[in-house]
């Protein structure tokens, strides 16, 4: 039985020392922890999760989960012991890869020559001759970021060329293009810092779940944007919303899913009782960032609230486990045809469908950018998958390297996913864009085949010798 509790900080028997909280908004104890520990262990089994991200920013909130015989002495009723959640220390999923989660990955770009990105406000220190290279590089960027409204943009490039910063550069562009910080009174050194704290904040050790796919998200969104029956609807505050989510979508990723959360009892999945758990997640820390940067600081408080909340209703929407209600509402509209993109709810969806697409496009890409996002994917599925195996734990759907391949993962995923969502999209908008990234899915999947059958094909030669 799971318990839950939310209680004010001042229902803490002693005081929560600062260290504990970290700016993403939730910590975890369990029975172990002597800060929560009142009563004696034996008698308590305490997991949970705190969350100090309350609306009002005053209170503290607790949940515990699975609590039983709270405090009270005497005999427990028999009861056979419950299966222990598998004990994974979560380094060592990335051994080798990211030590410590955010913070530990900090600083592990090699600079060209000198980039100060991380240090926004330091002064910028003497010139040196070998500034020029970045000035060359800077230059090559600028470059690159003229097509940033072409589907085959290649946002590897445009990262090999900021030295791993395509997230702050293509996000900041975008800002400028669209006049965001002048519609909005932005102060570009905060946005700057903003856009430097969500780099970071992804894990750049996951293969696919890190700032060159948000990078590439965002870059998808702006395209859909520009579609024109966004374009002539979307007012500036859908804009910047629809750019900050796509840069946020998946801020923090673990690098496993939502399941491998919940069998480890990991303290996010009891944080968010295991719904949306991630997306909850990368939606909290990105609202952490948003407040800890000041950047929307001059807007009034009511108006940063909304934001916050459509910030989440848009990140939510990328929990792919709910794909199916999104597209039953999708199709639903698209048959009575009732969409109005003047009503702001209307637009909202629109948004959430953007959302949803953006971050499941790279199927559509062009083969040599498909291919690219599908090996990373499987490479974290597949590091998942290991690490499932190592633990005794049943291997989940798609991170089987022993039963699985890219190909097959590909086809099932495009067939399954991909392809339900984007024909619906082009239904909606039915543009040259749409045209082209139908075109990539059906050569992509022809591409799948032609591998899957390669593979089949030793198999076969050495059945048959
Ligand atoms: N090319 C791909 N192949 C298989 N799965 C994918 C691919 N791209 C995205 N996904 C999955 O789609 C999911 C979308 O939500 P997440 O980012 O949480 O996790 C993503 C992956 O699990």
């Amino acid at each position: 039985m799971a318990v839950c509790y939310q209680l004010p900080v001042l229902a803490l028997d002693r005081p929560v020392p600062k260290h504990v909280l970290s700016r993403r908004g939730a910590i975890s104890f369990s029975s172990s922890s002597a800060l929560f520990s009142p009563t004696p262990r034996h008698l308590s089994k305490r997991r949970g999760a705190i969350s100090y991200d309350s609306a009002d920013q005053t209170a503290l909130f607790i949940r515990l989960l699975d609590v039983r015989g709270r405090s009270q002495p005497g005999p427990q009723p028999q009861r056979r012991a419950p299966r222990p959640p598998p004990q994974v220390d979560f380094r060592d999923l990335h051994s080798g890869r990211d030590a410590a989660g955010p913070g530990a990955t900090r600083g592990l770009h090699r600079p060209l020559s000198l980039q100060r990105s991380r240090h926004v406000l330091q002064r910028s220190p003497a010139p040196e001759p070998r500034h020029i290279l970045d000035r060359d590089y800077g230059g090559q960027a600028t470059c690159v970021l003229q097509r940033v409204g072409c589907w085959d943009f290649d946002v590897f490039l445009l990262d090999r060329l900021t030295n791993g910063n395509s997230l702050v550069s293509l996000t900041l562009h975008l800002f400028v293009h669209y006049g965001l910080i002048r519609l909005f009174q932005l102060d570009v050194v905060k946005l700057r810092r903003f856009l430097v704290c969500v780099q970071e904040d992804y894990r750049s050790h996951n293969p696919y779940h890190n700032a060159l796919h948000a990078a590439d998200v965002t870059q998808a969104m702006h395209c859909f944007l520009r579609e024109p029956q966004l374009a002539e609807t979307l007012t500036s505050c859908d804009i910047l919303l629809g750019l900050v989510a796509a840069a946020t979508h998946d801020l923090d990723h673990p690098g496993v899913n939502q399941r491998f959360l919940v069998q480890t009892e990991h303290h996010l999945a009891a944080l968010y009782q295991n719904t949306s758990v991630l997306e909850n997640h990368h939606w909290k820390s990105a609202v952490g960032l948003l407040r800890e940067s000041g950047l929307l600081a001059h807007r009034p408080a009511s108006e940063r609230l909304k934001m916050e909340e459509r910030l989440g209703s848009l990140i939510l929407a990328t929990d792919i486990s709910r794909q199916n209600d999104y597209l039953s509402q999708f199709r639903c509209h698209l048959q009575s045809g009732d969409l109005r993109m003047d009503n702001a709810n209307h637009r909202h969806f629109i948004l959430q469908m953007a959302m949803k697409c953006a971050d499941i496009c790279n199927p559509c890409r062009p083969w040599r950018l498909c291919k690219l996002w599908s090996s990373k994917v499987t490479e974290e599925f597949f590091h998942q998958g290991d690490t499932e195996r190592k633990h005794n734990m049943e291997v989940s759907p798609m991170c089987d390297r022993q039963t699985n391949s890219m190909a097959k993962i590909q086809i099932d995923f495009i067939s399954n996913v991909v392809e339900p969502l984007f024909s619906e999209w082009s239904r909606f908008s039915a543009t040259p864009l749409s045209r082209v990234m139908m075109g990539h899915l059906s050569a992509n999947k022809a591409g799948w085949r032609r591998s899957l059958l390669e593979e089949a094909e030793p198999a076969k030669l050495s059945a048959s010798s």
